[in-house]
């Protein structure tokens, strides 16, 4: 708690936009020194929020010396996006006048700001919850529409409303419970005892459903793995290349080409999706083609998605099991009968070199991104914390419901409670802060 009073005694300033790029430099400052710090740079403060251009002084014994012609924005609290006294100092973006305007600051009394800073700030002064803070942190991150989307949607509240709305439900059963307990059963009548059996079976089941999403919201958030994997010269650095529209693999005639990871970040039906290039399959003694190999299987592992290419003229079967599916590749080239015939849902035919096959696969891979990230309903999570925190909830409503004594059962649920209050950041979250606002960018 000591460092939350800290905080908001001073004031930070840092650069909102991105150092060295753009023709402006938004300098943000928030805290009690704001005002005096405008008033002593700029003489005459702007009406609140009403963007007004300014000559910017640096004044050191006695000597004036201008700096910049800004356009200024001063909030004053609580109405600003920290709830503090702000300000936003637009300059021309020079690393220069950057430079000359931060060490002025410095010497008035500010103090550079920490990563996420101003978001936090927003936070302990009860602007946002700790969802929607997470969401800003996506929102500022975002590279595709689809996450921007929910990034937006988890901004505007829509996981904190899901999940306020059950710790309300949970305080009203708490409330029933209560007089559960206050009260001899005798007088209690039996359907009050059933409601609040019902609402904790009802609320488990809706939060195992919202945990049973395949990883939908992290996939989206994160982005998504799809491993090209494969016995040697099965056309796997190619397929990267043609996918990634350049030559990021080295694509030899020789079997066992590639050896390291190679990764590729591009955007497949609006989800940003990393092609992962790994060795070819096979018995070796070669230690470094051994440990491609080895590196090959985790990375199939761990994708959410796994590709197994083969030549479409190789009679053996795929070598990795687990694949989801089986790319017959150089089909420009002789292709047998049966191969034609074999294809299935799980199959497809491609020709890097001819092209033939290759719109189709792309829709199919774009298809499956789709399937991967796709929702109906409630918002959903999109962090590991959040996973761990409903987790914990569905334990508690889980022991909840096998309890006898309904004095236990209280506890259970207080501390089903208390789980979701972690969430959203309404009880008990000093220790989370500095890893979830760490996360951030400076200036944020
Ligand atoms: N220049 C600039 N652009 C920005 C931001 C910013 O801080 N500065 N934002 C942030 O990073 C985002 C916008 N979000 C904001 C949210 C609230 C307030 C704010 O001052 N709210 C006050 C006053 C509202 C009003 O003007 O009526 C309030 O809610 O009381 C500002 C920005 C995106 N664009
Ligand atoms: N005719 C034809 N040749 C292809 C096609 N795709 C790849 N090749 C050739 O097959 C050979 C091997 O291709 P790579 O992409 O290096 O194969 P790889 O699976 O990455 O091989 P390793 O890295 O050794 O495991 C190269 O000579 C490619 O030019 C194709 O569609 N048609
Ligand atoms: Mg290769």
């Amino acid at each position: 708690m000591e460092n939350i009073s800290l905080n908001s005694n001073t004031t930070i300033f840092a650069l909102a936009t991105a150092m060295g790029r753009g023709a402006v430099a938004i300098m943000r400052l928030s805290g009690p020194l704001t005002y005096s710090i405008l008033h002593r740079m700029c003489h005459q403060v702007p009406q609140p929020r009403l963007a007004s251009v300014r000559k910017l002084w640096k004044i050191q014994e006695g000597q004036k010396e201008l700096l910049d012609e800004a356009l200024l924005l001063w909030f004053p609290g609580p109405n600003s996006y920290t709830g503090e006294d702000s300000a936003e100092l637009h300059l021309h973006a020079g690393p220069a006048v950057v430079d000359a305007v931060a060490e002025v600051l410095v010497s008035y009394g500010a103090i550079p700001a920490q990563a996420g800073e101003f978001t936090k700030r927003a936070f302990l002064n009860g602007r946002i919850d700790l969802l929607q803070a997470e969401g800003i942190a996506d929102l500022v991150e975002a590279e595709t529409q689809a996450q921007r989307k929910q990034a937006l949607e988890q901004t505007e509240g829509g996981l904190s409303d899901l999940y306020h709305g059950w710790a309300k439900q949970l305080r009203e059963v708490l409330a029933f419970q209560e007089a559960l307990i206050d009260f001899p059963d005798e007088d209690l009548p039996q359907e009050i005892e059933e409601n609040v059996k019902r609402i904790i079976v009802d609320l488990h089941s809706e939060m195992i459903d919202h945990l049973n999403d395949q990883g939908r919201g992290e996939r989206l958030r994160k982005g998504l793995t799809f491993a090209i994997v494969g016995p040697p010269n099965a056309g796997k650095s190619s397929l990267l290349n043609y996918l990634a529209d350049r030559d990021a693999a080295i694509v030899t005639e020789q079997a066992g080409t590639t050896r390291d990871v190679i990764e590729v970040r591009v955007v497949l039906g609006d989800v940003p999706v990393t092609l992962v290039d790994t060795a070819g399959l096979r018995e070796t003694e070669d230690e470094i083609e051994k440990e491609g190999i080895k590196r090959a299987y985790k990375i199939a592992q761990n994708a959410d998605y796994v590709m197994c290419l083969m030549d479409a003229a190789d009679k053996n079967d795929c070598p990795e099991l687990s694949c989801d599916l089986l790319v017959r590749t150089k089909i420009d080239l002789n292709v047998s009968r049966e191969t034609l015939l074999s294809q299935s849902d799980k199959t497809v035919l491609i020709s890097v070199k001819s092209g033939e096959g290759m719109d189709k696969f792309k829709s199919l891979l774009i298809q499956k991104t789709k399937e991967l990230i796709s929702r109906q309903g409630p918002p959903p999570l999109t962090r590991v914390r959040h996973r761990l925190g409903i987790t914990e909830c569905v334990q508690h409503l889980q022991k909840a419901q096998e309890m006898e004594w309904a004095e236990l059962r209280g506890e259970e649920l207080r501390l089903a409670m208390q789980s979701l209050g972690r969430l959203t950041g309404a009880v008990g979250v000093e220790d989370l802060l500095d890893t979830i606002f760490g996360q951030f960018c400076i200036g944020k």
